[in-house]
């Protein structure tokens, strides 16, 4: 916009006064300064505080270390990485390695297919330190495409992939595109990632709430999703697509395939754009959960009236039993996008010139890991089956301790990482929140942070039904320390009980 254009349009705020700071949270931008992002708000702000604190001064505090259960990051809490992925991109970060005067000091360290795979990599990708293609490596989306075919036993093309900066950018760009103004709507489950809720308050467009339904295991009905259409095409809001969590955050549930046919439908008949998040589709730890069902394979094997049905998937190197969050590595796959859509995604993709390669290398593995025959097999199947058996017996252990405290009910983790109970608060813990200006789920998960170092996150940080609390914990803390995990929130409630019962 030029100077006088911007003059004639509107009269020009200016920012500098006389003295103080330019840069004010007067002066900034008013959408930046209304979003929230809980998962790392005030409680996990208060809780690097006093891990900081714990290192200073430790005999102030009563506990010997602070537990960050609010957000889904495996290796913070030791958990370890694959050893076959860090193998290869190790050797793709020093080519050094591969060559012939190292081979033999090399294979004593590094297996034949690790050295072979990372070979392969770095002759499609030339050095890791350079800029790559905006959509990701060619390589790569090949062979994400391949494993999406293998995954559904659909068709899949690698021009229809973009690689991201983890799903969250994904995510961010797509719902840029998706909303015009501030009528657009896009439908979130409620509770919801607060990725969603930040991200629409970023573009300034209308979050349309569906609940999702507690009594029912966070069920979802094709009724719920109606509802919440109907009511903000009524009330002037252009719903435009629909965000799917699946399986569920903070909620854990995961959809049946005629859950998800139901789901389809309604988009299909309600001209809704479909944005399924599947970064949760390896952590499906109850048996009649299983397989995964992708939203890609169940369109695909529905009737030609739902063909042109528009939808993004998304998937992330930060979850299932691999939990490399830093590497910060994801891709979304496009269906049935218009092309001149894909062209504006390629456009705002080149802005930020390309995923770093690093999370790009992490998505090939993640996508094509060792398969049976190959050298490093064996490993890698023994690693990640013992790290998704052991979520699986934290989810269960953790959803019995909360089950079994006073005035608390929490469904099973069916798959994902996280457990999000209700706890019901006496009228005097609810009084004193509010003398502390906090809701009164805030106010408990601060008493379980300062009692035990435990951080997790309150219901209200995710969303919830009017009049109920809940809180959101990870089941990732460290399996031999689990018990003690337990008791320290055992011990909490108890007294927390006590000290506000009516
Ligand atoms: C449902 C869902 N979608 C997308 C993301 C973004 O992941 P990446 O950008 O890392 O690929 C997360 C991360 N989970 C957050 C981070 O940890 N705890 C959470 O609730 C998530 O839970």
């Amino acid at each position: 916009t030029s100077y006088i254009q911007l003059n004639q349009r509107n009269t020009i705020r200016f920012a500098s006064t006389k003295h103080g700071k330019v840069l004010t949270t007067e002066t900034m931008h008013p959408l930046v300064k209304s979003v929230e992002y809980a998962v790392r708000g005030a409680l996990p702000i208060r809780a690097e505080a006093l891990s900081q604190q714990l290192k200073k001064d430790p005999s102030k505090l009563n506990f010997d270390r602070v537990v960050f259960c609010n957000i889904g990051n495996p290796q913070q809490l030791n958990q370890k990485p694959i050893t076959f992925f860090r193998q290869v991109a190790s050797l793709c970060e020093n080519p050094e390695l591969l060559k012939t005067e190292n081979r033999a000091l090399v294979s004593k360290l590094y297996p034949a297919d690790a050295i072979a795979r990372a070979q392969v990599l770095l002759k499609n990708i030339g050095s890791v330190g350079a800029y790559s293609h905006s959509k990701g490596i060619t390589h790569i989306r090949e062979n994400v495409a391949k494993f999406i075919e293998r995954r559904d036993g659909y068709a899949a093309n690698p021009e229809d992939i973009f690689l991201t900066q983890g799903a969250s950018e994904g995510v961010q760009k797509v719902i840029q595109l998706l909303t015009q103004n501030q009528q657009s709507g896009i439908m979130i489950p409620i509770p919801q990632y607060p990725l969603y809720s930040a991200t629409l308050s970023l573009v300034d467009a209308a979050p349309v709430p569906y609940y999702l339904n507690e009594s029912q295991a966070w069920g979802l009905g094709r009724e719920e999703l109606q509802k919440s259409v109907d009511e903000a095409r009524k009330n002037g809001v252009d719903v435009r697509a629909l965000v799917i969590i699946n399986p569920g955050n903070p909620t854990g549930q995961c959809l049946s395939e005629e859950n998800i046919k139901e789901i389809i439908r309604f988009c299909h008949e309600e001209r809704i754009v479909l944005l399924a998040d599947e970064v949760y589709q390896t952590n499906i730890y109850q048996p009649e959960r299983r397989p995964f069902h992708s939203f890609k394979k169940v369109l695909k094997s529905m009737g030609p009236e739902y063909q042109e049905q528009e939808l993004f998937s998304f998937h992330s190197t930060s979850k299932g039993m691999i939990g490399e969050c830093g590497r910060r590595g994801g891709y979304f796959e496009c269906v049935n996008i218009d092309p001149a859509i894909m062209e504006q995604l390629y456009k705002i993709s080149s802005i930020s010139l390309c995923p770093n390669v690093h999370g790009q290398i992490m998505v090939d593995l993640m996508t094509n890991p060792p398969v049976e025959g190959d050298e490093s097999y064996p490993q890698y199947k023994a690693e990640v089956d013992a790290i998704f058996q052991s979520l699986g017996r934290r989810a269960t252990k953790l959803a019995q301790c909360f089950n079994g405290l006073e005035g608390v009910t929490c469904n099973d983790a069916e798959g994902a990482m996280y457990l999000f109970p209700q706890i019901t608060l006496p009228n005097k813990a609810i009084e004193a929140a509010k003398k502390d200006g906090m809701t009164p789920d805030s106010f408990y998960a601060m008493g379980m942070l300062e009692a035990t170092g435990v951080c997790v996150i309150p219901g209200s940080g995710f969303g919830q039904e009017p009049g109920t609390f809940h809180f959101r914990s990870t089941f990732l803390p460290e399996e031999n320390l689990f018990d003690k995990f337990c008791g320290s929130l055992e011990d909490f409630h108890k007294s927390f009980m006590n000290k506000y019962r009516d």
